[in-house]
């Protein structure tokens, strides 16, 4: 038997928390130290959770990391730092104290970094202090001398560098020396963060950079300055935002043409294999009705996804969304939300949950509240796919104005989604009164110009998930709603389409007088129902219901001409209305209950988000109607 030269006993539970000032640089340094690959971006409030991961020392022994929210300091404002401060305090309830904190601090930033170093000690927390962005700083042609900030600190201080390969080495090696883990523990009793123990705190890191000779400030990043003057100042900074948004949707058509082909064309050619393959039967019509119709309908779609998320990659690695979030501060405080509200609400055109999430930045309730109950109304980018369906289906691929008309009106459904959203937080302030009012505090970090491997991971990772989903939940739904059109099977000399006498359809002919007056058919109301689960569901079902509903030879036609010789303009133009309103995703409704606690206010959301998806739906499906006769 060999024996092992790494005693690892008992070390795998040694707990090592990463604390520091928003935007430090923590959640890059863990994803090097750990393998992960949590969201990093360029502005503060990314992480608002707890993450945990393994790391390996140099010697090879595992520590557990845990990445934390930023904070300024240890007197936290809103949910996401109380996360944090009461972890490394030892005040969680959940949550043991880790056996050591490392505070990151950026080195473009040392006294800011240094003033919760300050009040760390004085707690007596056991730490290791990081100095990060240290490449920012060489680049500045300049060098810090870590060991004499270290003498001054009476802590170990240590370089990293968060986006190299070897920035964590240093702390690999210094996690192997016992010395380290057997601090002595923070008496917690210390913790009072007032006026005055925030000014001591600043007095004493103001002291230890003179006696590290580091109390030359960094020079202002040029470019940063030069661009801000530009894209802060009131007209043009919003001009330049609103034709930035312009062009990405421009982009998100006229860009995804050629992949979104490619895949159209791979699905028929496998629709076509299967068919030559498989003699008529249950499973010929499970396979092409089914997962090939269901899945193929959503996968086309991922091309303008990547597209949409290249778009928002770029923005939040640029360093470019607080500047949005400024400019928008007013607009947003005039509505009785601030721009604080203006990250999560941007997130949410991802997808709503994150951007509900990271409503817990948001330190007062009310505007925290605001925020979640609007954040459904922002397009999601499962919305995507169905709006490009619809469209493509409606709306002739013309150019005005040297534009594209189907990227115009995507656009403006986009932009219906902002207006009805504001029109809501408006009325809220009518009726429920103002927030706080709070000045915006936001840090603007330098711009820095995202690098391609970032880009990459962030894509592939939407796009890993966008599969994943695909290949979990949307297939399983297809199946079964396979499953539920086919069966009971139709008896001979049955007269209507055999989906007619199926559990799905008799559940759409029972529900469809419901939906008559908005314009919706039972396929519609059909393929609404798993659409539930999250909205890009609702394509692949009405792939699956279309292609049952079908008889011969138009079996494997591509939905979109399907539909638009199926139905009117008036229900295409009224089903797109509904999915700008409708809360058709549960997700959101249970993150809303996670979140805010309790069921009242998801339901609420439900019920009001439903009715007015209702009501703009028959406004517009009568409206199409009147103008255009029946079309
Ligand atoms: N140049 C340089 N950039 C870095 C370094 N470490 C991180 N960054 C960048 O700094 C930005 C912030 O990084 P994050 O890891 O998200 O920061 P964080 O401290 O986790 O931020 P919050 O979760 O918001 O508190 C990102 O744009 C990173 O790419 C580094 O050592 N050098
Ligand atoms: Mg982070």
């Amino acid at each position: 038997m060999s024996t092992a030269t790494v005693d690892t006993s008992g070390l795998a539970q040694r707990r090592l928390a990463l604390l520091g000032n928003p935007n430090c640089g923590k959640t890059a340094l863990f994803n090097r130290l750990t393998g992960s690959q949590q969201k990093v971006a360029n502005y503060a409030g990314v992480t608002v959770e707890l993450k945990r991961g393994l790391m390996k020392t140099a010697a090879g022994r595992s520590v557990t990391v845990i990445d934390l929210p930023g904070t300024y300091s240890l007197n936290p404002s809103s949910q996401d730092e109380t996360v944090a401060c009461a972890m490394v305090l030892g005040q969680s309830l959940r949550e043991k104290a880790p056996d050591l904190t490392a505070v990151v601090i950026d080195a473009t930033r040392l006294r800011r970094g240094l003033r919760l170093v300050a009040a760390l000690k004085r707690v007596g927390v056991p730490m290791v202090v990081l100095v990060n962005m240290m490449d920012r700083v060489r680049a500045q042609g300049r060098e810090l001398d870590v060991a004499r900030l270290q003498s001054a600190l009476g802590v170990p201080v240590l370089e990293a560098t968060g986006i190299s390969a070897q920035g964590t080495e240093a702390l690999r090696q210094l996690l192997d020396q016992a010395d380290v883990w057997n601090q002595p523990r923070p008496d917690i009793t210390a913790v009072r963060q007032d006026a005055d123990s925030a000014r001591t705190d600043d007095t004493q890191a103001q002291a230890w950079l003179q006696a590290a000779g580091m109390d030359q400030p960094m020079a202002a990043h040029a470019w940063s300055r030069t661009l801000d003057a530009w894209l802060l100042q009131p007209v043009t900074g919003v001009l330049v935002l609103l034709v930035l948004l312009f062009l990405i949707f421009q982009a998100v058509f006229a860009w995804a043409e050629w992949p979104m082909g490619l895949i159209e064309s791979a699905t028929g050619w496998v629709g076509e294999g299967v068919d030559g393959l498989l003699p008529a039967g249950l499973l010929k019509s499970l396979l092409i009705d089914g997962v090939i119709a269901g899945l193929g309908g959503v996968v086309i779609f991922l091309p303008q996804i990547l597209i949409l998320f290249f778009f928002i990659l770029v923005m939040e690695e640029s360093g470019y969304l607080p500047r949005a979030a400024l400019l928008l501060d007013r607009l947003m405080g005039s509505l009785g939300l601030s721009g604080r509200a203006f990250i999560p609400l941007l997130s949410s055109f991802a997808c709503a949950i994150p951007g509900i999430m990271a409503a817990r930045t948001i330190s007062d309730r009310r505007t925290k509240w605001v925020t979640v109950f609007i954040a459904p109304l922002m397009t999601c980018s499962a919305r995507l796919p169905v709006y490009t369906l619809l469209i493509g289906a409606f709306i002739p691929a013309k150019t005005v104005y040297g534009m594209s008309l189907p990227g115009l009106v995507l656009f403006g459904l986009y932009v219906m989604g902002i207006v009805s959203a504001i029109a809501v937080a408006w009325v809220l302030k009518l009726w429920r009164g103002a927030g706080e009012p709070v000045q915006l505090m936001m840090e603007l970090p330098d711009y820095h110009l995202p690098r391609v491997k970032d880009l990459a991971i962030g894509l592939w990772q939407r796009a890993s998930i966008f599969l994943r989903n695909v290949g979990g939940i949307i297939l399983s739904l297809t199946v079964i709603l396979w499953f539920l059109s086919t069966f009971p099977q139709a008896p001979a000399g049955f007269s209507g389409s055999p989906i007619e006498y199926s559990f799905a359809g008799r559940i759409g002919l029972a529900l469809a007088g419901l939906f008559a007056p908005i314009g919706f058919n039972w396929q519609i109301v059909v393929a609404l129902i798993p659409g539930l689960a999250a909205r890009e569901v609702m394509v692949a079902a009405l792939g699956t219901v279309y292609a049952l509903s079908q008889t011969g030879d138009e079996v494997g036609a591509a939905l979109g001409p399907l539909i638009a010789q199926d139905w009117t303009l008036a229900t295409g133009l009224s089903l797109l209305i509904w999915f700008v309103f409708a809360p058709q995703c549960l997700a959101t409704l249970a993150v809303v209950r996670k979140e805010m606690g309790g069921w009242a206010m998801p339901v609420g959301m439900a019920v009001f988000l439903f009715g007015l998806a209702y009501a703009a739906s028959w406004v517009t499906y009568r409206l199409a109607l009147n103008l255009g006769g029946s079309f």
